[in-house]
């Protein structure tokens, strides 16, 4: 039988795929990440062509968090250059939590990879600007373009949330600053991290951003807003450890570059083809969207879109 986004695929698949969500939890290590209703589930895709499919909760918004790490990543190598980044940081996949020290404590000061949140603040300091509010200007204002949304904003109760309680990330950054792997003022990084991670969107707005890293760097208007090399460079990194110690579980059962974030979304790069934004807050123990890993496996595997 041959599937099409035509006929209503998403409606079913988020309605046959949302009870999953009792099975999840929300992330109570940041407080304000615990107000959304766990049923919530949406999603949105963007071809190509520009015919968009939209199902669910699509349009409401959520905190972008670890799906940031790709913008960063982006940013840090047009500012850097690849060579310079990818000496701070490595391109190797773990096995350990998102935010884990061991890899830095066993192995190297240097995190393994820029997804884990040791890799994504070293990623943030270096990043251009003078200030951190600078910093978190230019993540914005880039976000912005990448999503065609002059109105994305940061959510302020997060960031605040964050901030507060994220102990684990303030531990990882001074660790990392010991070891002379994070230049810069330590709380000025975390500010722009955290800050960066707060940026709210919609899962439509997730799928405008996954199309740019779908057709090499192009907006969909034509605009040229990465250079191919980097988005290759990126999506790599997505394919390798976008779902940290389950990169392995998603790409042999999904099998496209993506990327997830405990606010719920994940952004799913298929290239030359679509954008995917998707928007499910019931996590799962690795903090990825517990229904919108399964509705990925079953689209990807109805529409034939696997990478490999
Ligand atoms: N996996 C995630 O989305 C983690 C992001 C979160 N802000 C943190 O740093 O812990």
């Amino acid at each position: 039988m041959t599937y099409s986004l035509e006929n209503g695929l998403l409606d079913e698949l988020i309605e046959k795929h949302r009870p999953l969500c009792q099975q999840g939890s929300l992330p109570s290590y940041i407080p304000a990440l615990t107000n959304p209703q766990q049923h919530l589930a949406g999603i949105s895709i963007i071809d190509i062509k520009g015919s968009r499919y939209n199902s669910g909760d699509y349009l409401l918004p959520f905190t972008i968090q670890s799906i940031s790490k790709i913008i960063t990543l982006t940013m840090a190598i047009l500012d850097q250059g690849e060579d310079f980044v990818f000496s701070r940081v490595g391109a190797e996949p773990t096995e350990d939590k998102f935010n884990s020290i061991l890899p830095l404590e066993i192995s190297s000061a240097y995190p393994p990879n820029p997804m884990i949140n040791a890799g994504a603040i070293v990623v943030t300091s270096l990043i251009n600007g003078k200030t951190s509010q600078e910093k978190m200007d230019r993540i914005l204002n880039f976000t912005r373009k990448l999503a065609n949304n002059p109105e994305i904003s940061v959510n302020e109760e997060v960031f605040i949330s964050e901030r507060r309680t994220g102990n684990k990330n303030i531990s990882l950054a001074y660790y990392l600053k010991d070891a002379n792997v994070l230049l810069g003022e330590v709380e000025d990084v975390l500010d722009t991290y955290f800050r960066h991670c707060s940026i709210s969107l919609t899962a439509s707005d997730l799928a405008n951003i996954a199309l740019v890293y779908s057709q090499d760097g192009k907006s969909l208007t034509g605009e040229q807003l990465i250079p191919p090399m980097v988005c290759r460079q990126v999506r790599t990194i997505m394919a390798m450890s976008g779902f940290y110690d389950e990169s392995g579980r998603f790409a042999r059962r999904v099998g496209i570059p993506a990327k997830s974030g405990v606010g719920g979304g994940i952004l799913g790069v298929v290239p030359n083809r679509m954008g995917i934004g998707f928007y499910g807050p019931s996590l799962n123990t690795k903090g990825t969207s517990i229904v919108g890993f399964d509705v990925l496996e079953e689209l990807i595997e109805k529409l034939d879109l696997s990478i490999y």
